[in-house]
């Protein structure tokens, strides 16, 4: 069977892709955006914290702001993101891949000690995707992967912070599944980036292509 490419949908199809710190979401981003380029889809890349105001007002934050305040701007880049770049590129009929999106939010500030119901009630609102990939890595895999990069921010330099945050994602995942999110998980421990985003594009296609009509 011939498959239309999923970008022909009246509205394109939205995906986020989280994963604690080291688990490789930049680099799946990457290659999932080359794979689906290649087969003809439309894609819109983009990334939280945004390129908007807002977004720019986290990045400048978030070495030197804690607790409630973070989290709060984070929720709020969240809900510009949408309004602004999210919602007029699915409606333009693009695939949307966003490298950190709600369960980012469910993650990160629980390393300032922020209450996960309070993190879960500030996101309530925000679109669901269509699609939340999570990847999953061991603790000991990804601390040394970040050790071979380098720390990107201060989450990532506190004692024991990649055990943590696979706690966190642990629990955010749990709570999102709950809630009837559409949850991807996939194990990246073994797997190469190319075969991880491999699997995410499988899931897209078998879940959103439309057959070719043959007229
Ligand atoms: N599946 C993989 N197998 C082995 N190494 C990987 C894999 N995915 C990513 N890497 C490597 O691990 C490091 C972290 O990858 P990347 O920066 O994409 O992670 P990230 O989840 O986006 O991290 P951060 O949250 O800090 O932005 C990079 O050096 C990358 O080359
Ligand atoms: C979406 C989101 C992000 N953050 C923080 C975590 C990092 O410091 C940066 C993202 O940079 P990276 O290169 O992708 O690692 O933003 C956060 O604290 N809370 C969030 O919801």
């Amino acid at each position: 069977m011939k498959l239309r490419p999923f970008s022909d949908h009246p509205r394109g199809v939205f995906v986020s892709i989280d994963g604690p710190s080291g688990a490789g979401k930049s680099t799946i981003v990457r290659h999932l955006e080359q794979m689906l380029v290649a087969t003809g889809e439309a894609v819109h890349v983009t990334a939280e914290p945004s390129k908007g105001a807002i977004g720019g007002l986290c990045r400048e934050l978030t070495e030197t702001t804690k607790g409630y305040a973070l989290a709060c701007l984070y929720a709020a880049d969240r809900y510009h993101h949408v309004d602004e770049e999210i919602r007029p590129h699915l409606e333009a009929g693009r695939t949307v891949i966003s490298d950190r999106y709600i369960p980012s939010g469910l993650v990160m500030q629980r390393f300032d000690g922020i209450d996960p119901t309070f993190l879960w009630q500030i996101n309530a609102a925000a679109d669901r995707p269509d699609l939340a990939v999570i990847l999953e890595a061991d603790a000991e895999v990804i601390a040394e992967r970040l050790h071979d990069r380098g720390a990107h921010n201060r989450f990532q330099l506190s004692p024991g912070s990649s055990h943590a945050e696979v706690h966190f994602y642990r629990q955010a995942t749990e709570r999102l599944i709950q809630a009837g999110f559409d949850v991807l998980r996939v194990d990246c421990n073994q797997r190469a980036p190319e075969q991880v985003a491999r699997v995410i594009r499988d899931r897209l296609t078998s879940f959103f292509a439309q057959p070719a009509s043959t007229s």
